[in-house]
């Protein structure tokens, strides 16, 4: 038999119930086994375990099989991650009957807009589901896998789901990490969007033009969609996006005047559709947008703050107007009320301006910092830290964007997960400097106390990095912590608002 007719036999059992495993220790006698390299270690090294389960099939990269598939049929694909994805459309079905998929990537602002996506398409009658970082969820159902974007077959899988479930349009986050382990293979994309490139996950993309590569691989044609996704929204804003947008044309949306923009990219004759956003105003109540896009011209007022949000609310937008709505239709986003744990304002007796947001990049803190700096409070006081086990990079640089714009910085713990909490808060440490003070605390609640008791009436608290995260990782344990809970239970129960306390341990940076 050759390849092609044992891939296409073994495509259609797997069609026909035939399960499919990527870990060894998963196989049941007769399933699929897989094998994918992985950051720490091949899957092919553990052939011979799926093999000693009694696994029917193999699926492995040219050359890794060996003479270890006694028992089982040992087939070499020329990329076992692209195989995976086409036994699992054929498994769930998504192959033939999927809703409509619009893919968000980028470093921030992806979580924001697959909501603002969500009430968009919603308010204009479509079913609509989302697949992020707060989970997925759709009118009928949810999954929680923990990860932005999930396996390949739990995506499918998931997919599958929702559109039993009547789901029209599917609206997901792809991490980077997913782009780069084609988490997404065997789906094809009717909206790619790019939001922005700024540093983030050097530790697994090691330099940023391999970061950029990788989300840009989610514009490019590949093997399930030879023609690339039939819609591309990219933030003309960002350097990154111009390359993206010099390559394969598309929704260019910017926050500048869209008139420098060119109107097809330099690479090919792809257009370039432009959409331009003017800030008319940004104060406590929100933001005024204005809009123009080939002719038409409207207005949008928002509850969000932020020129970040600004530019999150147009990126949603152009995805809208490439699935076909009219533009009369976008005052929809005005109801819009804004996504746990993203400049959420957390509501308290005492009437304090308490945010929490989840920044956890040097420049969504630049973001969101300078957001709250525009809303004219007496003093910003920022509580954050970084998280463990993740770029290390980008720790003296957040440190940095925090003592630029706030008066007094809170160092404190984000997740540690396996390492030294005091090794991180020195990373962060060696980027502060300049105008802010100091308070250095390495537990996260009673860094919130601390920060609670110097505040007065009229500043303003940002508390960032967990955002929704309902638990806080140390070593191998979850504890539960979500930062708008811990910051009411303090002052529901604690000693409450020490308004005009005296600064006790601050210190100005070095
Ligand atoms: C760095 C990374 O993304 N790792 C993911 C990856 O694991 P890996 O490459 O390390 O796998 P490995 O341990 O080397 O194993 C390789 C292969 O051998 C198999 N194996 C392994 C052991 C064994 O006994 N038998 C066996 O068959 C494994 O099942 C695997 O298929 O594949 C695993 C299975 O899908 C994921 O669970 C895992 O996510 C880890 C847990 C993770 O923390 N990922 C984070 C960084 C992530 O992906 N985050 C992004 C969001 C980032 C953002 O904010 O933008 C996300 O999308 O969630
Ligand atoms: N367009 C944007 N540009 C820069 N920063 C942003 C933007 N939108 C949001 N942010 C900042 O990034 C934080 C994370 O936003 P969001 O959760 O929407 O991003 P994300 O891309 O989904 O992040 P993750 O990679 O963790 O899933 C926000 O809390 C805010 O501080
Ligand atoms: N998706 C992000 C989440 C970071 C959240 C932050 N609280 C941290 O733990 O670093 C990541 O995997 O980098
Ligand atoms: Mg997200």
């Amino acid at each position: 038999m050759s390849f092609n007719e044992a891939w296409h036999a073994l495509k259609t059992e797997v069609r026909n119930g035939r399960m499919v495993r990527t870990h060894s220790g998963q196989v049941q006698p007769g399933d699929v086994f897989v094998a994918l390299a992985g950051t720490r270690v091949s899957g092919s090294t553990y052939i011979a375990e799926a093999i000693a389960r009694n696994a029917g099939y193999v699926v492995t990269g040219p050359g890794q099989g060996g003479d270890s598939s006694d028992g089982a049929l040992l087939l070499e694909h020329p990329d076992p991650r692209e195989a995976l994805g086409e036994l699992a459309a054929a498994h769930f079905g998504t192959d033939a009957s999927c809703p409509l998929l619009v893919g968000v990537t980028g470093t921030n602002g992806k979580t924001t807009i697959i909501h603002l996506l969500e009430h968009l398409l919603r308010s204009a009658g479509m079913r609509v589901g989302l697949i992020g970082t707060i989970g997925a969820t759709w009118p009928g159902g949810s999954f929680t896998s923990g990860m932005t974007t999930p396996d390949c077959w739990t995506l499918h899988q998931i997919l599958a789901r929702m559109r039993d479930d009547g789901v029209t349009h599917a609206c997901m986050e792809v991490s980077s990490h997913a782009l780069q382990q084609k988490r997404t293979a065997g789906l094809r994309f009717e909206v790619a969007a790019l939001t922005n490139i700024t540093q983030d996950h050097l530790d697994y993309h090691q330099d940023m033009e391999s970061y950029y590569q990788a989300k840009a691989r989610l514009f490019a044609p590949n093997a399930t969609q030879p023609e690339g996704p039939k819609h591309r929204v990219i933030n003309a804003d960002d350097p990154y996006g111009q390359r993206l947008l010099n390559q394969w044309g598309g929704v260019a949306y910017t926050l500048h005047d869209g008139g420098r923009l060119p109107k097809r990219g330099q690479d090919s004759s792809a257009a370039i559709r432009i959409l331009h956003g003017e800030m008319k105003s940004c104060d406590r109540s929100g933001l005024e947008l204005r809009m123009d896009f080939e002719g038409q011209s409207w207005v949008l007022d928002s509850s969000l703050v932020g020129r970040h949000n600004a530019s999150n609310l147009l990126a949603a937008q152009g995805v809208g107007l490439c699935l076909g709505l009219e533009s009369s239709r976008m005052t929809a986003l005005e109801d819009f009320s804004g996504v746990p744990g993203r400049l959420e304002r957390v509501t308290n007796p005492l009437g304090l301006n308490i945010f929490v947001d989840y920044a956890h990049t040097p420049d969504a803190l630049e973001n969101v910092l300078n957001a709250l700096r525009e809303l004219r409070f007496e003093r910003l006081i920022v509580v954050f830290g970084c998280g463990g086990n993740r770029d290390r990079a980008k720790r003296p640089l957040m440190g940095q964007a925090v003592c630029r714009f706030a008066d007094i910085a809170v160092l404190t713990s984000d997740n540690p997960r396996h390492e030294d909490p005091e090794t991180i808060l020195n990373d962060v440490q060696a980027g502060l400097g300049g105008g802010a003070a100091v308070i250095r605390e390495v537990d996260r609640k009673r860094a919130i106390e601390r920060a609670l008791e110097v505040m007065r009436p009229d500043d303003v608290l940002l508390v960032a990095g967990k955002g929704h995260e309902a638990t806080q990782q140390i070593g191998e344990e979850y504890f539960p912590f979500h930062d708008p809970t811990v910051i009411r239970r303090i002052l529901g129960e604690g000693p409450g608002h020490a308004s005009g306390r005296v600064l006790q341990a601050v210190r100005p940076c070095a």
